[in-house]
């Protein structure tokens, strides 16, 4: 069968995402993987599926999967591109999209400038929810890696996060420690790995090992995830602006009762049909 899909990418973090609300498929693990792979297929960091939602308050059911075939609760790059594609393809007319993640709900605002804005969520700090193996909630925690002793911030926003500090995300070891933070066996279910050097309090740089992917250009909730680490330790103010290897992101977290808010670009490239092998 020809599959229809979208090619987009928010910030370089790049996604195929397809609309199973006018269309039937079923994609097997196997084929996403066969699909992101750059060489021998379309190629992306995530595939997105926009789905009817299962709830009816929702206007949508948001689904992920990761490079690897892995089925994922969150994704922020793709919940700015989810809302630009939903509009674009005249699935809703609304301006407000209410969706439904595996991570709990979002809403997405596409702004009249074109930016899209999201609601993420409050971060959580809770050892459990990521899953993390962790005596308590604390700012930081010490993590055995290959001989070493880090500190990392743990934090879930709907999907699992582990923040380290470096003094120059230009020279940080993102290559040799990512996969293994990835990998440790104190998070269950994997963990995303973000590398960030404080610039002043409202301005961070950002790389992020992505759990399943990789590192990419940009990760919505890896910048989340370190702007509610680096609050939380004191070493920032919100708003904050978040560099990163493909561009920056706005992220207000004001009151540590709220949401914290993401502003940012969604770009659609091209869009394409694919038969399903
Ligand atoms: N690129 C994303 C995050 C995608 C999911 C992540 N790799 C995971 O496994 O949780 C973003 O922009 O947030």
């Amino acid at each position: 069968m020809l599959l229809h899909f979208t090619k987009m990418h928010g910030l370089g973090n790049d996604f195929m995402v397809v609309d199973l609300v006018t269309q039937r498929a079923k994609l097997l693990d196997e084929q996403i993987r066969q699909l992101a792979d750059r060489r021998f297929g379309i190629g992306f960091d995530q595939l997105l599926i926009v789905e009817p939602p299962r709830d009816p308050d929702m206007d949508f059911r948001y689904r992920i999967y990761n490079a690897d075939g892995s089925e994922v609760e969150n994704c922020g790059n793709g919940a700015r591109c989810f809302a630009r594609f939903v509009r674009d393809q005249r699935l809703t007319h609304k301006h407000e999209i209410h969706v439904e993640t595996a991570g709990g709900p979002l809403v997405l605002h596409v702004q009249h400038d074109g930016l899209v804005r999201v609601d993420m969520g409050k971060p959580r700090f809770n050892p459990a929810t990521l899953p993390f193996e962790a005596p308590g909630d604390q700012p930081l925690h010490a993590l055995e890696v290959a001989g070493e002793t880090l500190h990392i911030g743990a934090i879930s926003m709907g999907n699992p996060h582990a923040v380290l500090q470096v003094d120059d995300v230009a020279t940080a070891p993102v290559e040799r420690l990512g996969p293994l933070i990835e990998a440790h066996p104190r998070f269950a279910k994997r963990v995303n790995v973000g590398f960030m050097q404080v610039v002043s309090p409202s301005e961070i740089r950002l790389r992020v090992f992505e759990r399943g992917s990789g590192e990419t250009l940009a990760c919505g909730t890896g910048a989340c995830a370190a702007v509610a680490s680096g609050i939380r330790q004191g070493l920032l103010k919100s708003p904050v602006t978040v560099h990163l290897p493909g561009g920056q992101l706005s992220i207000e977290w004001p009151d540590p009762e709220a949401s914290l808010v993401m502003v940012g670009p969604a770009t659609r490239v091209f869009d394409g049909r694919v038969a399903l092998t």
